[in-house]
């Protein structure tokens, strides 16, 4: 074997360093005794620090965090590998820094001589989940990076209903006031909480979402609180929902699930402004927005005891309501044409028109789920079309949710007959011409002469129609669907 020089020794620590430098994870190592040894730029840009700070300085001077949180600490006294920890620290230079790391014990001559991190920040983090996300929808690549998918430009409707609610959007989202979304399931809540944080000014902080159906009861205090080292058996440093969410947006989801206890607690940190994580002492100020979304009436649950009044008030200083989807059907063709679209890139297809026995029907549905429900159809029906169909129809729907949607077109008459029930004739005679005006024009993708001839009238006499009604057939013209626009589709 070729001993190797001093020189030749030299060399290869300078590529072993050099490579070490251009990994995008954070590398440090440190020995026994707490010396830094490494600490690679990736690290040091994460840490806000420079080599001077660091390298040959002893750990627990460049960062502040009790020595029992040192990974060299714990692998010290266990030399085995420690994976997938967190922990938040602040550096010499006074960055607070998140960290998701992996630590080994290094031996030299079978004694530990050494500690090794692999770390990332959760910023870091972060847009790797939102890279990942976003390769499942082309359309929505570059995306933001503070955890949302969607601006308040992504929400499609031209109704006046979604209009008026998009326009208070904008407004709210100017100040930093508590905000609860109403609206039933699949309506869009997540969509105009994620567009309120984007199109306010602090978009760049995180918005933190958290579903108070989906997290037990029991594990929900400690993680809305955090929790410090050693408040129960296996408890890390970790911060809760509210730090998380520093000076951005705290999401609560289905607030309505929320137990009785823990909405005590809830009401006691909104009260107090600050939160003390559990086992620890320090009160922590809570400096995040708190946007709450229910689908189901809180006032009516506050009336029934099942939901705390004062939190209540505390949560609805500005209330934004989301009109299910019957409320606003001119808004189907839209949104029906963008999920074809969004359906067309997922699973290469081709559909360029939605049939007219199709648009119809979805028209005449009720959507209980909302849009959650016209997407999930149009992606049913979507599955069964081979790939060279150009033409999405009523065949395409399983039989199941033909069935489902058909039932609607029966009992429409009844339906109708309950919601007229105390409203003038006037009113009725008018919203019933526009309805049928909006859907011819829909059928014809915006052609008024056709549109004329299919409601049996002259073309100038629907154009009367028009501007009395307040309907501008422009809107309905018809576009391809691969077209991006949010206008109706043929
Ligand atoms: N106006 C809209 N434009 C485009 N897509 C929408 C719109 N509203 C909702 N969606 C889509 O509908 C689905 C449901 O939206 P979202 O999860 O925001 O509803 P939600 O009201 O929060 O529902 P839940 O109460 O069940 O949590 C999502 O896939 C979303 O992308």
């Amino acid at each position: 074997m070729i001993k190797k020089t001093y020189e030749d020794l030299e060399n290869e620590n300078r590529l072993l360093h050099s490579i070490i430098d251009v990994v995008s994870d954070g590398v440090y190592a440190v020995s026994v005794d707490g010396t830094i040894l490494i600490c690679n730029k990736a690290h040091k840009k994460m840490d806000g620090t420079t080599h001077n700070h660091v390298v040959g300085k002893k750990d627990v001077d460049v960062y502040y965090l009790e020595l029992e949180n040192f990974q060299r600490y714990t692998v010290t006294k266990n030399p085995e590998p420690l994976l997938d920890q967190y922990m938040t620290y602040t550096t010499i230079t006074g960055k607070k820094v998140d960290i998701v790391y992996n630590s080994y014990p290094f031996f030299q001559n079978g004694t530990l001589s050494a500690v090794i991190s692999i770390g990332r920040d959760k910023p870091s983090i972060n847009e790797l989940l939102t890279m990942a996300l976003n390769s499942f929808n082309n359309k929505k690549s570059n995306r933001i990076t503070n955890g949302t998918l969607y601006t308040l430009e992504d929400i499609i409707g031209n109704s006046a209903e979604i209009q008026k609610t998009l326009k208070q959007a904008r407004k709210v989202a100017q100040n930093q006031s508590t905000v609860m979304l109403l609206g039933e399931t699949g309506t869009g809540k997540e969509l105009f909480a994620q567009g309120i944080h984007n199109a306010s000014a602090y978009n760049s902080r995180p918005f933190i979402a958290v579903n108070c159906a989906a997290i037990p009861e029991t594990l929900m205090e400690s993680l809305m609180m955090g929790t410090s080292k050693g408040a129960f058996s296996g408890a890390l440093d970790t911060p809760g929902f509210f730090e998380q969410a520093e000076n951005g947006t705290l999401f609560l989801d289905e607030i309505n699930s929320l137990s009785i206890s823990l909405q005590a607690k809830l009401l006691r940190l909104l009260q107090d402004k600050t939160v003390r994580r559990l086992g620890d002492n320090k009160e922590r100020k809570i400096s995040c927005r708190i946007i709450s979304a229910t689908n189901q009436d809180l006032f009516i649950m506050a009336r029934n005891g099942a939901f705390r009044e004062d939190l209540l008030y505390r949560l609805t200083p500005i209330i934004l309501d989301i009109p299910p989807l019957r409320e606003r059907a001119e808004d189907i063709p839209m949104l029906a044409k963008e999920f074809v679209s969004r359906f067309n890139d997922q699973l290469a297809m081709n559909i360029k028109l939605i049939a007219q026995d199709l648009l119809q029907l979805f028209l005449s549905y009720r959507w209980p789920g909302n849009i959650r429900e016209l997407e999930h159809v149009i992606e049913s029906a979507m599955s069964m079309t081979e790939s060279t169909e150009a033409i999405l129809s009523n065949e395409h729907l399983p039989r199941i949710l033909k069935k489902r949607l058909m039932s609607d077109q029966e009992t429409t008459g009844l339906s109708n007959m309950e919601a007229t029930a105390n409203k003038p004739l006037p009113e009725l005679v008018r919203q019933y011409e526009k309805q049928t005006i909006e859907n011819a024009l829909i059928l014809n993708n915006g052609n008024v002469s056709q549109c004329a001839i299919q409601l049996g009238i002259t073309r100038q006499n629907l154009h009367y129609h028009l501007r009395r009604l307040g309907i501008n057939s422009v809107l309905y013209k018809a576009q391809s669907i691969s077209d991006t626009t949010s206008s109706p589709l043929p």
